[in-house]
């Protein structure tokens, strides 16, 4: 038996509508694919970018001024937790001549608490204006603001923070899955460029006095006499060593010798200019490289810390009061003057404050001796 479907419109016209239903939702689901490709594709250009930025001024640069027009926000701020400083060590010490903005170092861990109360997952806020000007600054218009906590082995090291003047750029139903990917590769790239850095910087800074060892010194004038000879500036050193120390040692201690040679470090470093190095050479003995510095500014700035060196008391342990003098050898490089071959500049000028202090020494101490560049 033939079994004939009759023409039904009314059926027909339900299966038109429900294709058409289909499709659009196809069309929508293909369009949310396609802008879910794009947006993964931007953030792993990002976290591309991310991973191969090795210095941590510029990492944090990138991150908080660079990014900005990629992840389509007017305001960028981070939090770092930075209980040991070493986040600004490693940028003041290694660091000195590049800014670094709307990047915030906090001692105090609560202050994320703040942010995320108990839930470290990104947060997103329309309205809280109190939050949103102290992680932007003051003046910072902000209508909608996202805030990624910084994790790593379930720990908080900082937070990351984008604001917007647009109140529909974040908000509550958005989802914030690539963000929070984003947020761990930031993580990761922070603390390993801080290790890194770090590990760095303590090779190049004496542990006792917390200035520059000697390596240092040696790699930072090397840099300095290139400079001076393009600027065609002089440049001094200077060697400064203690007088007699051994006999504080050995009437005090060698602790309250530690404590001298620290006393001292802090008595030089105010003399020195941002642009002067200042590094332990080795025991008692102190070396000052001074940029753009002729012999009669080099002579004042010796005579003034040998004074102040002198002029210091200290104490010992049961608190008997005593003084030290110091010995000060001076040389001047100037490439306006010496002309000859450049070759071992570093091992010459070097040699030459080193006799000079020797002269100081030989003639009685507590003195400063300039001694000519040849
Ligand atoms: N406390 C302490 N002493 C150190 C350190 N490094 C070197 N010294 C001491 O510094 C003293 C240097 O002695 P000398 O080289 O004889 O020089 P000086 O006694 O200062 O005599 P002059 O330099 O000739 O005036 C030695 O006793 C070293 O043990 C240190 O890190 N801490």
């Amino acid at each position: 038996m033939a079994i004939f479907h009759q023409y039904n419109p009314s059926r027909e016209q339900a299966l038109e509508i429900e294709n058409q239903r289909l499709k659009s939702l196809l069309d929508s689901l293909v369009e949310k694919a396609e802008l879910n490709q794009k947006t993964y594709g931007k953030f792993q250009r990002l976290e591309f970018e991310l991973l191969h930025t090795a210095h941590l001024p510029f990492l944090l640069n990138k991150l908080t001024t660079d990014f900005k027009q990629q992840l389509d926000v007017e305001h960028i701020s981070l939090m770092l937790y930075d209980p040991y400083d070493t986040f600004q060590e490693i940028l003041e010490s290694i660091y000195p001549d590049v800014a670094v903005s709307n990047v915030m170092f906090t001692k105090d861990a609560t202050q994320f608490d703040a942010i995320y109360q108990s839930r470290l997952e990104p947060q997103i806020r329309q309205t809280n204006r109190f939050l949103s000007q102290i992680l932007f600054s003051r003046e910072a218009t902000v209508r909608s603001f996202l805030t990624l906590p910084l994790l790593r082995n379930n720990l908080i090291i900082g937070s990351y923070h984008l604001g917007s003047v647009n109140q529909q750029r974040f908000t509550p139903e958005m989802s914030t899955d690539f963000y929070a990917h984003f947020a761990q590769i930031v993580s990761i790239c922070l603390e390993n460029t801080a290790n890194t850095e770090h590990l760095k910087h303590l090779s190049l800074i004496d542990p006792l006095t917390k200035t520059k060892n000697r390596r240092c010194l040696y790699q930072s004038l090397e840099k300095e006499l290139a400079r001076a000879d393009r600027n065609m500036l002089p440049l001094s050193c200077l060697f400064i060593d203690i007088d007699h120390f051994k006999r504080i040692n050995d009437q005090y201690g060698h602790t309250i010798g530690d404590r001298v040679l620290e006393h001292i470090a802090q008595i030089i470093q105010p003399n020195l200019r941002a642009t002067d190095l200042l590094a332990r050479f080795g025991g008692e003995e102190f070396t000052a490289v001074l940029p753009n510095c002729d012999e009669h500014v080099a002579e004042k700035i010796s005579e003034r810390i040998r004074h102040m060196i002198g002029n210091q008391v200290f104490s010992s342990n049961d608190e008997t009061k005593f003084n030290i003098t110091c010995s000060i050898g001076i040389t001047t490089w100037n490439p306006a003057r010496h002309t000859g071959s450049k070759e071992s500049l570093v091992d010459s000028i070097i040699r030459i404050a080193d006799d000079a202090l020797y002269e100081a020494k030989s003639a009685g101490r507590n003195r400063c001796v300039w001694k000519a560049f040849h």
